[in-house]
């Protein structure tokens, strides 16, 4: 394998970004790869793969440089190439590391769940605390590289019609049964420059993700509210189940994520939304105006890690804490704009009970006949190979 310095040297310079200056991996990739045009696709892939998975192994590699007193993150890259099987080149930055050191210390890595994993104690700690024998093996599933999902837009095309179409571009997917519009890819391939995407005929979105808006149960005509909409992944999903028709309402705290949803809805040919930010009164105002509500609730994303790595470094125990308790009160506060007769759903990226079953038998044993639980699920990065979601709904009885 042949090593090219600069692509070394962004890696080193992405991992610095996102460890000392605390920044998002994806949008410090992002940017570093925008800044040399004229790297192909195949070193972009290098940066943006090798950035992740040291990302992904932090800890693990910490551990198997640690004999050689206080790393640096190229040692870090090394490391991960002779774990990856690779020979490293014949750089004298390379020279004091010592091949068989480094297996050595894998091997010892290995005797240990939370170095092996590679997470840190207190997450390793809630996660057995409350999965089980189970956490084994999600983690271990969290730890995989993520497949690319796409979900074929139908207001503009089919999954079947998109299949052939990306096709004739060199991307083959397949459709996954049981989810009617979701492709995915057999083979990554940047899929954002392709005319189908720029003309909206598909957004990339997790399978996991994609059973959450048919939860919901939407028809053309209802008028809808997605509560904590961000950036619009399922409110998108929304408007394409309702056709287009009726009312549908996407609201957050955060207007900025709302812009990009109004770009994306756009693009998507999307004509019924409607986007707020929520202020002190906005919630008290819709009482009992919506068939339909999604509380797509901000949670932990510890579902969502092979797609985010860096957050198990930065998460603290004390968010868990907090973020449980806006759960709950988003809950107990957004649930009231639902309709007599109308359906709610409560849903997490979190393969954590506490944020998701533990939230909704807590709700329903406080409100009484208020509410019924309809139907609840989870997709299992471990067993199904999707996103680790949860979602519930409840309806509220006439
Ligand atoms: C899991 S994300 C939503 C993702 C989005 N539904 C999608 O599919 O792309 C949770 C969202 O809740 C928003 N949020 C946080 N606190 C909130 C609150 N008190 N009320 C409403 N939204 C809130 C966050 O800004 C974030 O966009």
């Amino acid at each position: 394998m042949k090593y090219h310095r600069v692509l070394v040297e962004a890696i080193v310079f992405s991992l610095t970004e996102i460890f000392e200056k605390g920044r998002q991996a994806d949008k410090v990739i992002e940017q570093v790869l925008k800044s040399n045009r004229k790297w192909g696709a195949r070193d972009r892939g290098f940066i943006a793969e090798n950035t992740y998975e040291i990302v992904r192994w932090w800890r693990m590699l910490d551990f198997v440089t640690g004999h050689l007193g206080n790393p640096s993150y190229l040692d870090f890259f090394a490391a991960w190439q002779l774990l990856k099987g690779n020979e490293l080149p014949p750089w004298t930055e390379f020279a004091h590391i010592k091949p068989a050191a480094i297996r050595q210390a894998y091997e010892e890595a290995k005797k240990s769940r939370k170095i092996r994993e590679s997470i840190p104690d207190w997450l390793d700690e809630i996660g057995a605390a409350e999965l089980g024998t189970a956490w084994e093996d999600e983690l271990h599933a969290l730890n995989q590289t993520a497949p690319v999902v796409l979900r074929a837009n139908t207001l503009k095309t089919t999954a079947t019609e998109l299949k052939e179409a990306l096709a004739s571009k060199e991307i083959f997917t397949e459709i996954l049964s049981g989810l009617p519009d979701a492709l995915k890819l057999k083979e990554k391939k940047n899929v954002f420059q392709t005319d189908y995407f720029q003309n909206g005929q598909f957004e990339v979105q997790d399978a996991g993700s994609q059973r959450i808006a048919p939860m919901l149960d939407v028809h053309p005509g209802m008028r809808v509210i997605d509560a904590c909409a961000g950036a619009g992944g399922k409110t998108l999903h929304l408007a394409a189940l309702m056709h287009n028709q009726g009312r549908l309402i996407a609201m957050d705290v955060e207007g900025w994520k709302l812009e990009e949803l109004r770009r994306r809805a756009r693009r998507n040919g999307v004509s019924n939304v409607e986007t707020r930010v929520i202020e002190p009164k906005t919630i008290k105002r819709l009482r009992d105006t919506a068939d339909r509500v999604l509380l797509d609730v901000p949670c932990s994303g510890l579902g969502v890690l092979r797609r985010n790595p860096d957050s198990k470094w930065k998460m603290k125990p004390n968010f868990l804490t907090q973020i449980r308790q806006t759960q709950y009160e988003i809950l107990t506060n957004y649930s009231q704009m639902v309709k007599p007769g109308g359906k709610l759903v409560y849903a997490t990226c979190s393969i954590l009970p506490s944020e998701s079953e533990d939230q909704v038998k807590r709700f329903l044993a406080e409100q009484g006949a208020k509410w019924q639980l309809l139907e609840e699920a989870r997709t299992s990065p471990a067993r199904d190979g999707f996103d680790g979601f949860y979602m519930a709904c409840l309806t509220k009885p006439l």
